[in-house]
């Protein structure tokens, strides 16, 4: 699938340049550095691609600028060299903090999006009633995010960034302050959701086995600074039963990744 891209890049001068172009990959970063005016230099030549459909965990160090790469991918801030090619439009964002609106009800949370773009009121409802039933969340709908539990909350999240459609879908350590056995349940949510909708996804956790479950590839980075240092296919069809965390070639390659996280792959 080929698709119009954004592309925010600095050649040579100082000064982003933009421009649109047709690319075969969802996202592209081509030899990034990311400097702070601080002096820290958060990624230095990283490279990564990420094809239509593709779902790509990002796991590292603290530190080592998995969030300052969301960020780029985002928009929300500037490469300070090489190339980051992002879709122009079509972008979904899920962060830890579900980012609610408490005197809003569930259903008036997830139509917001449509709402600021002037999206019409029947069509808006009729696509948060859709994104709500993605997320198991059909009946909810008059709800207050106070009444909910976290689980609850992050998966009015999901389906607030489900409403535009994202061909692209940034997530950022999303189910990192859910109990345990939420998250789980969330991981295999998400996965489902995948399946059936087929959006590419950059992913970013600390959890190796919460990245293995979930991705077609797993990246891992090196210590700040962040570039990458090995790649791990995990070829799973999805969608993945709950019990594919138990099975020996999951074991495999959740010890490879680990092992590369630990500086141990060679
Ligand atoms: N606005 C900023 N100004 C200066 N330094 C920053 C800024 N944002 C991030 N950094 C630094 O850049 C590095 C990468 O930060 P980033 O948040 O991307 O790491 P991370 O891998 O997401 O960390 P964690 O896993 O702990 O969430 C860190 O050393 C951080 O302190």
């Amino acid at each position: 699938m080929l698709s119009t891209f954004l592309t925010v890049a600095l050649k040579g001068a100082d000064v982003p340049t933009i421009a649109e172009e047709t690319l075969d990959a969802t996202l592209r970063f081509e030899r990034v550095d990311k400097h702070f005016a601080n002096g820290t230099t958060a990624l230095t030549g990283l490279e990564l691609s990420i094809a239509p459909g593709e779902f790509v965990a990002v796991v590292g160090p603290s530190g080592c600028g998995k969030s300052t790469l969301l960020r780029l991918a985002s928009g929300l801030d500037t490469a300070s060299g090489g190339t980051v090619h992002a879709p122009a439009d079509s972008v979904g964002y899920v962060f830890q903090d579900p980012t609610l609106l408490p005197w809003r009800t569930v259903l008036a949370n997830v139509e917001l999006p449509a709402e600021l773009t002037g999206a019409p009121k029947a069509e808006r409802r009729e696509r948060a009633l859709d994104a709500l039933r993605l997320v198991g969340l059909e009946g909810f709908e008059k709800q207050l995010p106070g009444q909910l539990s976290g689980g609850m909350r992050m998966r009015v999240s999901l389906a607030r960034a489900l409403m535009a459609r994202p061909s692209l879908f940034l997530l950022d350590e999303p189910f990192g302050a859910l109990d345990e056995l939420t998250r789980l349940r969330m991981q295999e949510e998400l996965q489902r959701i995948y399946a059936e909708t087929g959006f590419a996804a950059l992913f970013i956790t600390h959890s190796v086995t919460e990245a293995v479950f979930l991705a077609g590839r797993v990246v891992v980075m090196s210590a700040r600074p962040g570039r990458i240092t090995a790649s791990f296919d995990v070829p799973f069809p999805h969608p993945r039963p709950a019990e594919l965390r138990y099975d020996p070639e999951f074991g495999r390659i959740a010890g490879e990744v680990s092992a590369a996280l630990r500086g141990g792959f060679q």
